[in-house]
């Protein structure tokens, strides 16, 4: 399990219900449940791994993780990805400058009167240094006898390296994948190559919409080392208090955002003047237009221009001629020919006029 990983779970908290829906600006209250629960031992580890990621230390990494939550794609977002790709990747930390930051207020009171979590704190520098530098370099040194390599490759590139796959979380996840779970949010579920490398983060649109859930990949296929190392830690009774939202509000949630993407392509389509939108004909004056000369049918109730179309009606011209200045609908449903749902769809563009209720024949 890669530290990046151990010290996302450990500050990962949910964060106040709608920020980008103009709701009221709830403080959270430092109880609030946690995605899991670690034990004493396995909090320490990770505050031991979580320094040596030199990613700051846990009160700080975890308020900006909770504002971050909070005001997503707002100013207020330390790492905003409506900034830009760069910003929300590492500009934020290049940038930022704590006197003017703009990162909105979250309790971190529980962070606050938390021991390890202070005392993590206090020694951040040290720790960093010894976790993320010589701990590989005295590993490698006497596991391989060399302890120049050690340094250089799980050192310093070592830490390079799973440092720019966390940034990617909030760059990356925020910018490459689908949004089946909500679209008011950045937020992505990326390829799962992506997600791998990013020890399941990746599955970040589930993340933001669910985030008391300790898992990101949901599926049992999806690629997420995060929920799997959790089960396991559970398994060995390190960890408890699995949280899992409900599957059936999760469900609601993928039906919405299909019936959104559904009604969005729907717009893109012409399914002819809605009914609402015609004018209304009195049977006689439906006739009364035939008479003129007019090629109209009325199948439905609905009146229909077929004027450009008699001559290339698959059925033939003089089929479709008898209908005109009648109600075709029986002759269209079956009477003389059962028309299938693409002639429907078609019959719907060419409608002008609806007759009045109950006036047909
Ligand atoms: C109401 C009087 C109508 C009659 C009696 C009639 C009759 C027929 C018949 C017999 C066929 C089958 C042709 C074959 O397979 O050889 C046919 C096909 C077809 N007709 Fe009509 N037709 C009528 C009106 C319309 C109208 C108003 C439309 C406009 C959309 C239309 C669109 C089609 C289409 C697209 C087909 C091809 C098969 C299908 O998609 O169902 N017809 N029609």
């Amino acid at each position: 399990m890669s530290r990046v990983q151990c010290l996302a779970q450990l500050k990962d908290l949910p964060a106040a219900p709608y920020p980008d829906r103009g709701g009221p600006m709830v403080i959270l209250d430092a109880t609030a449940p946690l995605a899991y629960t670690a034990n004493t031992a396995l909090r320490l580890v990770f505050a031991l791994l979580g320094a040596g990621a030199g990613q700051d230390h846990i009160k700080k990494w975890a308020r900006d993780h909770r504002a971050h939550h909070r005001y997503v794609d707002t100013d207020q977002d330390p790492y905003s990805i409506k900034k830009g790709f760069f910003y929300a990747h590492m500009g934020w930390i290049i940038f930022e400058n704590n006197k003017t930051s703009t990162t909105g207020r979250v309790d971190i009171s529980d962070l606050k009167s938390d021991r390890i979590v202070e005392w993590q704190r206090r020694y951040f520098v040290l720790l960093f240094a010894i976790m993320g530098y010589l701990v590989p370099t005295v590993v490698c040194g006497l596991s391989h006898g060399d302890f120049l390599g050690g340094f250089v490759w799980a050192g310093c590139i070592g830490t390079a390296v799973q440092q720019q796959l966390t940034f990617c979380v909030n760059s990356v996840a925020h910018w490459v994948g689908d949004r089946p779970f909500t679209a008011t949010k950045s937020a992505r579920q990326s390829p799962w190559a992506i997600t791998l490398l990013l020890m399941g983060e990746g599955y970040h649109n589930f993340h933001h919409e669910f985030p008391t859930d300790y898992r990101t990949g949901i599926r049992w296929y999806d690629v997420d080392p995060g929920k799997w190392m959790i089960a396991f830690l559970s398994f060995l009774g390190l960890a408890t208090n699995l949280k899992r939202f409900p599957q059936n509000e999760i469900n609601k949630s993928i039906l919405q955002r299909k019936r959104e993407k559904l009604e969005n392509e729907s717009q893109a389509v012409d399914w002819g003047v809605p009914l609402e939108e015609l004018p209304v004909w009195k049977w006689e004056e439906y006739e009364e237009q035939t008479r003129t000369g007019r090629n109209l049918i009325v199948i439905r109730r609905a009146v229909h221009d077929v004027s450009t179309f008699v001559a290339e009606h698959p059925g033939g011209p003089a089929i479709i001629a008898a209908a005109i200045g009648k109600d075709g609908t029986e002759m269209f449903e079956g009477g003389v020919y059962g028309h299938s749902n693409a002639a429907s769809n078609l019959l719907d563009k060419m409608r002008i006029a609806v007759i009045e209720d109950g006036m047909s024949r």
